[in-house]
């Protein structure tokens, strides 16, 4: 995977390097009485990232169905390349949008690979009597779809996987093949809804990474994140919605430094390079979880040791007992910490 993470070259305010991808204009929807997103502005050109962010129920996602025929706005207009989108998501991806969800949404019992070529249905051309059939025309396209969904899963770091069932993979790497599926389409622009969510700082690391190596095979890309450090070290450009408006829009040091953006969301400014910071954090979490190893292993250790003397001074057979128990409640403590884990995300 070829990236390129400098923040310099994804230089906020840099001049946009193509036409507009998409252009929405005016977009408002109401729900009843509640205007979830009013009269809001987005451009995103080709080359760019831009990130959306904005406090829970600002209208983020709600603005994200708008643009992908989820919804259909009740005021405004929707452009993909100068086309107005249709309001059906099925057009909307065949267009050229794809899109994640901020709730993963694959499909759990079949396997990493299956989950891909199902995003990939957009980009067949055979149709129902040739799947039927079984030809020769449905077995060429079904040998090119399955070469584009592992040349996608590499991309991702999913392809020594591929035959595992999605519901297996860890968190981090569900969130992966979610994108790897968006691709599968071959979007123009992928919209990414909040996708670092519960994930610890490597794995967040690794997403920015991959963000920037899907900008660089000419890919635009719209996220919703409410990691702060992330938008601002991923991101050409940030719009803020706050209560269904945009209130500002521009480069990160705009954004991170307007008061108003200050008080509504953002508490205050972060300072220094967040590129640096982040590398700290993530040097720093995993330093901690080798030390953290090393001193349960120390502990280990010296647990057997006490309970080696213990049983010396017992009678043999309690010491077997209190041996076997021991073992119990180390393979209970093994086997119930890589859940756990999972359930905290
Ligand atoms: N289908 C719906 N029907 C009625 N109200 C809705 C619907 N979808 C969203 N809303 C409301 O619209 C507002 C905006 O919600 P939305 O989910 O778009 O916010 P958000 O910025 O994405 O929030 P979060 O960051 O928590 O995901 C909220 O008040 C929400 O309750």
């Amino acid at each position: 995977m070829t990236t390129d993470t400098t923040t310099q070259d994804a230089t906020p305010g840099a001049p946009a390097s193509g036409e507009a991808v998409l252009d929405a204009r005016g977009v408002t929807m109401r729900f009843g009485g509640l205007t979830a997103v009013r009269n809001v502005d987005l451009t995103v050109n080709s080359g760019e990232i831009v990130g959306l962010i904005g406090p829970n129920g600002a209208g983020k996602t709600t603005f994200f169905n708008c643009l992908t025929g989820l919804y259909v706005p009740t005021e405004g207009e929707v452009r993909y390349r100068g086309q107005v989108l249709p309001p059906k998501s099925f057009k909307v991806t065949a267009a050229g949008i794809a899109r994640t969800f901020q709730n993963i949404r694959l499909f759990a019992n079949m396997t990493v690979l299956e989950n891909v070529l199902v995003g990939r249905h957009t980009r067949t051309k055979e149709g129902l009597w040739s799947a039927l059939l079984r030809g020769p025309g449905f077995h060429r396209a079904e040998a090119a779809s399955r070469e584009r969904a592992m040349e996608l899963l590499q991309f991702v770091g999913l392809d020594q996987k591929a035959e595992h069932l999605a519901r297996n993979l860890p968190y981090g790497e569900q969130r992966k093949l979610e994108i790897a599926r968006a691709l599968a389409s071959e979007p123009g622009l992928l919209l990414l809804d909040e996708p670092t969510a519960g994930m610890n700082p490597q794995e967040t690391r690794a997403t920015e990474e991959l963000v920037f190596a899907i900008r660089d095979k000419g890919v635009a890309v719209l996220v919703i994140e409410h990691d702060m450090r992330f938008i601002f070290n991923l991101c050409d450009r940030v719009a803020v919605l706050v209560q269904g408006e945009k209130l500002v829009e521009g480069d990160s040091a705009t954004v991170q430094g307007d008061d108003r953006v200050i008080a509504a969301y953002l508490g205050e400014p972060f300072e220094n390079a967040p590129g640096d910071e982040e590398v700290a954090e993530v040097e720093a979490a995993e330093a901690n979880a080798e030390a953290g190893e090393t001193a349960e292993s120390a502990e280990a250790g010296a647990d057997a040791t006490a309970e080696a003397t213990d049983a010396d001074a017992d009678a043999t057979a309690e010491a077997a007992d209190s041996d076997a128990e021991a073992a119990d409640s180390d393979a209970a403590t093994t086997t119930d910490a890589a859940p756990g884990k999972e359930n905290d995300r």
